[in-house]
Order: structure tokens, then sequence, then C-alpha cells
């Protein structure tokens, strides 16, 4: 914990805060946010480490609740300064329905808006996604782009239609008077894809290399770019824009930011392989058999069979058209916005970030080292 002669009397929430990200925002907050006098943590689901933070000199209020569910929102945002919407459904796979998707991103942002105004929140901050802008589903490469950059924004999944609908609501809602008269001020921050410790898909990927006998076959051309981000350096990006938010109102109020650091610009596999090859696997070169009509022709079969199996169980791989085509399609970024509004600079180098993943992952029980 920080210790600091700063009078602590800030209180903030974070929603989703027992999630991947939102349990790292939960403990940089905490180290980070010297103001902080009561940190409200709400979630669907609560994780047993939350007791493990009550012994500190901030009040840690657990507080199990669903965002769908507007008095739930509204009791845990009342008196709170600052709310992180940290929530969602994040769901490429089919796991779930497109209406409860909706329910949960927007419909459960709408919630945390309105709790906002009604009991005189000002400050609120919304993770959002590079997803609001891209991939889209034609395939357009966005080469280390900006906020500014034109992109041809054209959403058709559940996922990224909720997340683009919610984070125009969130900036729309910028300048609305809250209760007790003054405005609402918010922002939203895009992650690219998030890695680091707690992340499942890396998880999945590592668990599905030891079961192959420590291989995973490369499926993506190397030449193609995905965008990638240290969760650490996602938390803190959450926590700097959430305190100036009040200092530099009229700058950072409506405005997106995506999130960035040093990691590199690789395909998915290969900034993969940077954790899970000193972890023992190989990425074997098999593109020349598996070509893009191959794993296009599995991915259809996949959502095919998902549909046919629905009534009787979840098939939810992670190969279908829509993660193949966000895999297969060039999306980075290269900004500095948040550097130049409210002075963000990465807290974990490539380096830091990179060590502590493979730490996370070979700490995993069946390591291959
Ligand atoms: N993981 C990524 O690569 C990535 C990238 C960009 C943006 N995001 C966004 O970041 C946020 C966090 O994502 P994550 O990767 O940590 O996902 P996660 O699933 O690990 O965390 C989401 C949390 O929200 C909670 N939640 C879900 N439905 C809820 C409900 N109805 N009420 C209350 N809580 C609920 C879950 O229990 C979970 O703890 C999401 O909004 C997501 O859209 C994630
Ligand atoms: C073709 C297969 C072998 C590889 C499949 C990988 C696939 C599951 C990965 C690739 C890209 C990943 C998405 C990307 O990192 C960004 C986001 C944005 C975020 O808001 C939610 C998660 C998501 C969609 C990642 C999901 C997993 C993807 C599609």
């Amino acid at each position: 914990m920080a210790e600091s002669t700063e009078v602590r009397k800030l209180v903030y929430l974070v929603t989703g805060g027992c999630g991947f990200l939102g349990e790292h925002v939960v403990r940089m907050l905490l180290q980070r946010e010297p103001r902080l006098s009561e940190l409200r943590v709400f979630d669907l689901h609560l994780g047993p480490w939350l007791e493990e933070l009550k012994t500190g000199p901030v009040q840690v209020t657990a507080i199990q609740g669903d965002v769908t569910q507007a008095h739930e929102v509204a009791a845990a945002v009342a008196g709170a300064h600052v709310v992180i919407h940290a929530a969602g459904l994040v769901d490429v796979f089919g796991r779930a329905s497109p209406k409860t998707i909706h329910e949960v991103n927007v419909q459960g942002t709408k919630n945390v808006i309105e709790a906002c105004v009604q009991t005189g929140t000002r400050f609120l901050v919304y993770t959002s996604s590079m997803e609001v802008v891209g991939p889209n589903i034609k395939g357009h490469p966005f080469y280390r782009g900006n906020e500014d950059t034109p992109y041809e924004a054209v959403h058709k999944h559940p996922y990224p239609c909720s997340k683009a609908q919610a984070e125009r609501l969130v900036l729309e809602a910028n300048g609305r008077e809250v209760r007790g008269g003054l405005p609402l001020v918010t922002c939203a921050l895009r992650p690219t894809g998030i890695y680091g410790e707690g992340h499942q898909i890396m998880r999945d990927f590592y668990h599905q290399g030891l079961r192959l006998g420590g291989r995973l076959f490369r499926a993506i051309p190397a030449s193609v770019e995905h965008g990638r981000v240290y969760v650490g350096n996602v938390a803190w990006m959450h926590v700097l824009v959430a305190r100036e938010l009040e200092r530099r109102a009229a700058l950072v109020g409506g405005q997106v930011y995506f999130c960035y650091d040093e990691s590199p610009y690789k395909s998915y596999e290969d900034f993969n392989m940077e954790f899970l090859g000193p972890c023992g696997l190989r990425l074997v070169e098999t593109r020349l058999l598996a070509p893009y009509w191959l794993l296009m022709l599995l991915a259809v079969l996949n959502a095919l069979l998902q549909w046919l199996l629905r009534p009787l169980l979840l098939y939810a791989p992670l190969l279908n058209p829509y993660t193949l085509a966000v895999a297969n399609t060039t999306f980075t970024v290269s900004t500095d916005k948040a550097q130049r509004h409210f002075g963000y600079e990465p807290l974990f180098s490539w380096e830091d970030s990179r060590t502590r993943t493979i730490r996370w992952v070979r700490a995993m029980e069946g390591s291959a080292q």
C-alpha cells in the first residue's frame, strides 16, 4: 500500500472489479491512489482474494450485484465520487445469447449512467474496447492508427455492437447535470487485446499446447499485426484518467483513448509465444497445411455445430468465423493522446510486462518446465 500524507476522502466504485482487468484496477487503486478512503468492488461473482485487501488503510467494500439491476447499481453508486465501469460480458465465442450480451453491456451501462445522474456522482470512466472501431467485418487493416484515424467501423457481432452502443451512451452523457446541479464528466478507454496475469485465453492456449505435446500450430500469417497491451498498464491508465477527470474535465470529458504501451507489434500467435515459448511451448509452422480457406471452413463448421448442439450442450470453441476474422486482420494502434491529455506513461516496461506474464504462466498447474 502506498503511504501518503494526503487526506483519504474519496470513494471509488469499480464495477466488474473481480474480473481479469477489474482485479488489476482494484489493486492498482489501492497502491496508487493516495486519496482513496473507500473502494467499492461490485461484481456478479466476488473473488475470495478480496478478503486479503480488507486489512489496509482503505475500506474495501465487496458488493455482490448485477449491473442489469438498476436498483442494485444505484445503491452501489450512491455516495461514490468516481465510478470505473469495467463490468461487461466479454463473449465472442457464442457462449451467451445476443440478448444477454446487450442486457449486460448496454442496459448495464445505462444503469450506471442513470445511477450517477440520480445520486450525484460526477466522474465516470468506461472500459470500452478497440472493437468499437474494429477490425470490421470487411477485413480492412487498421495499421498503427490513432483515435482520429478514419476507419469504416461496421459491426454485426453482438459483442462489438454492444460495446459501441455503450461507449456512445457514456460519451453522450458527458455534461449531463447530476443531482446537486454539477455536470457529469465521462470518458472511455479502449484497450486492444489485453494480456498479463489472469488472462483466460492465454491460459487456454497454454493448456492446449501442453495437450498437444508442447506444440501450437501456426494458423495466422506472421505478417498480420494484432494490438496487445499489458493489463497493469491498462489498469494504470484507468487510475490516472479517473484522477484527472476532475482537474482536466474540459479536456478529458467526452473523450476516447486507446490503451497502449511498449508491447511489440506482432501477430496474435507470435505475441503469445513471447510468454509461452519460455514456458516450454513451440510454434510449429503449418501454414501451408492449413491455408485460410481451410481455417474458414473449420470456423464455419464450428459455428454450425454450435447451432446444432445448442439444445443439448454448449459448444463454444475459440475458432469461429468472427474470431478468425479478428485474428487475421491487422489492427494496431500508435498514439500518444493519453500522454498529451492526462500525462499517461506506461508504468510497466515491455520487459517488466513480459517477465510478469511469464512468471504467471510458469506458476500455472501442469507447467511444461
Ligand atoms: N480482455 C480484453 O482483451 C479486453 C479488451 C478490451 C476491452 N475489454 C473490456 O474490459 C472489461 C473487462 O474485461 P475482462 O477481460 O476483465 O473480462 P472479465 O470477464 O474477466 O471481467 C468482467 C467482469 O464483469 C463481471 N460481470 C459480468 N456480468 C456482470 C453483471 N451482469 N453484473 C456485474 N458484473 C458482471 C464478471 O463477473 C467479471 O468479473 C470489459 O468491459 C471488456 O469489454 C477487455
Ligand atoms: C485463429 C485461431 C487459431 C486464433 C484465435 C484467436 C482468437 C481467439 C483471439 C484473436 C484476437 C482476440 C481478440 C482481441 O485480442 C481483442 C479483443 C477485444 C476485447 O474487447 C475482447 C476480447 C477480444 C475480442 C479478443 C478475443 C479473442 C481473440 C478473437
